[in-house]
C-alpha cells in the first residue's frame, strides 16, 4: 500500500491556480523532501494532505484512506504536523498552556491540551528530555522561542507514534546554530523511527539530510521534477526551481547550493 497517492490534483482559488495537475506517489520506505521557491505551493500541498483544504480536482489517498470517504478528524490522528503555521496557531489559541500539557496531548493529536488525558509519565519525561524542553516543562508555550516551540511539536509527534510525519519548514526563523541543532535532533528522532514516512518541506537545499531519499520539486504550483534525490537535485533543476543560477555541491551527505551569477568577478 502506498503511503500517499495523488492523481491529477489541482487547487484553484479565485485568484487563479495554486496547484496544477499534481501526480505524486510515496512508497513505503521512502522519505520525501518537498522543495520550491517562496509561493511555489508547498504549504498548500501540505494542507491538502492534512485535509484542511479540498482539491478542486483530482484524488488524494493517504495511508490507504481515500479523501472524501474517510472521517478526516479521526484520520488526522495518524499524521503529525510540525509547522511554523501550527506554532503560530497554538501561540494564539493555547499560548497560556504549559509545555508539559501540550506535549502530553500529543497522543490525541489534537490542537491544544486535553485536561482528561493522562499519558505514561515515563514516556512523557523521555519525550521532553529527548527534545531538550524538560527544563521548560512548566513554562507557558506562548513565551517560548521559535526553536523551542518547534521542539514541543516534535515531542508531541514523538509521543503520538503516528504513521506519517509532515514537517513544514521546521527550521523557519532559526539562526544557523539553531538550525543545525534542530536538524541534529530531527536526525536522531528519525533514526529511532526508521520505518515512519516523513515529508519534509523546505526552500533551503542544505536542509536535505542524508536520511531523505526522494525529492518533489515544485515550480509555480506544478511539479518540475520528482524522484530519487540525486536525480532531482541537479544544478539545472534547482536553478529553474529557485529562479537563480546555482551550482550544487554535496558535503557530508548534504547538498549545498551556491549562486553562480557573477562567479567570474
Ligand atoms: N487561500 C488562498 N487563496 C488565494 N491564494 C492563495 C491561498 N493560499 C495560498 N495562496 C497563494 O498560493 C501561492 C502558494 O502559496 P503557498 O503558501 O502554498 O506557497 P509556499 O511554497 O508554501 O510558500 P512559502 O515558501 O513562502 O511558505 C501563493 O502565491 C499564495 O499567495
Amino acid at each position: 500500500m502506498a503511503v500517499l497517492e495523488m492523481e491529477n490534483v489541482s487547487l484553484i482559488r479565485s485568484g487563479g491556480p495554486i496547484l496544477e495537475h499534481i501526480d505524486w506517489r510515496i512508497n513505503p520506505g521512502e522519505s520525501w523532501v518537498v522543495m520550491g521557491a517562496n509561493g511555489s505551493g508547498k504549504t498548500s500541498l501540505m494542507t491538502l494532505i492534512l485535509g484542511y483544504q479540498w482539491p478542486t480536482e483530482g484524488t488524494i489517498t493517504v495511508l490507504g484512506a481515500r479523501y472524501g470517504r474517510v472521517d478526516l478528524r479521526e484520520h488526522r490522528k495518524r499524521i503529525a504536523w510540525v509547522s511554523h503555521h501550527l506554532t503560530e496557531w497554538m501561540t494564539r489559541d493555547h499560548g497560556h498552556q504549559t509545555v508539559r500539557d501540550l506535549v502530553a496531548a500529543g497522543p490525541e493529536a489534537i490542537i491544544g491540551a486535553s485536561p482528561n488525558h493522562r499519558p505514561d509519565p515515563f514516556a512523557l519525561h523521555e519525550a521532553l528530555s529527548h527534545f531538550k524542553i524538560l527544563e521548560r516543562a512548566q513554562t507557558r508555550f506562548g513565551i517560548l522561542s521559535q526553536g523551542e516551540k518547534t521542539r514541543v511539536l516534535l515531542a508531541r509527534a514523538h509521543l503520538a507514534a503516528v504513521d506519517l510525519i509532515v514537517m513544514d519548514e521546521p527550521c523557519s526563523g532559526l539562526d544557523i546554530r539553531g538550525r543545525e541543532e534542530l536538524l541534529a535532533l530531527i536526525r536522531d528522532h528519525l533514526s529511532q523511527i526508521p520505518t515512519t514516512p516523513i515529508i519534509y518541506v523546505t526552500h533551503h537545499v542544505e536542509e536535505i539530510m542524508p536520511e531523505f531519499t526522494h525529492v518533489l520539486l515544485l515550480k509555480s504550483g506544478r511539479v518540475l521534477a520528482r524522484g530519487p534525490k540525486r536525480e532531482v537535485l541537479t544544478a539545472q533543476n534547482l536553478s529553474v526551481a529557485l529562479g537563480v543560477p546555482v551550482t550544487v555541491e554535496i558535503v557530508h551527505g548534504r547538498p549545498w547550493a551556491r549562486v553562480s551569477w557573477g562567479a567570474s568577478s
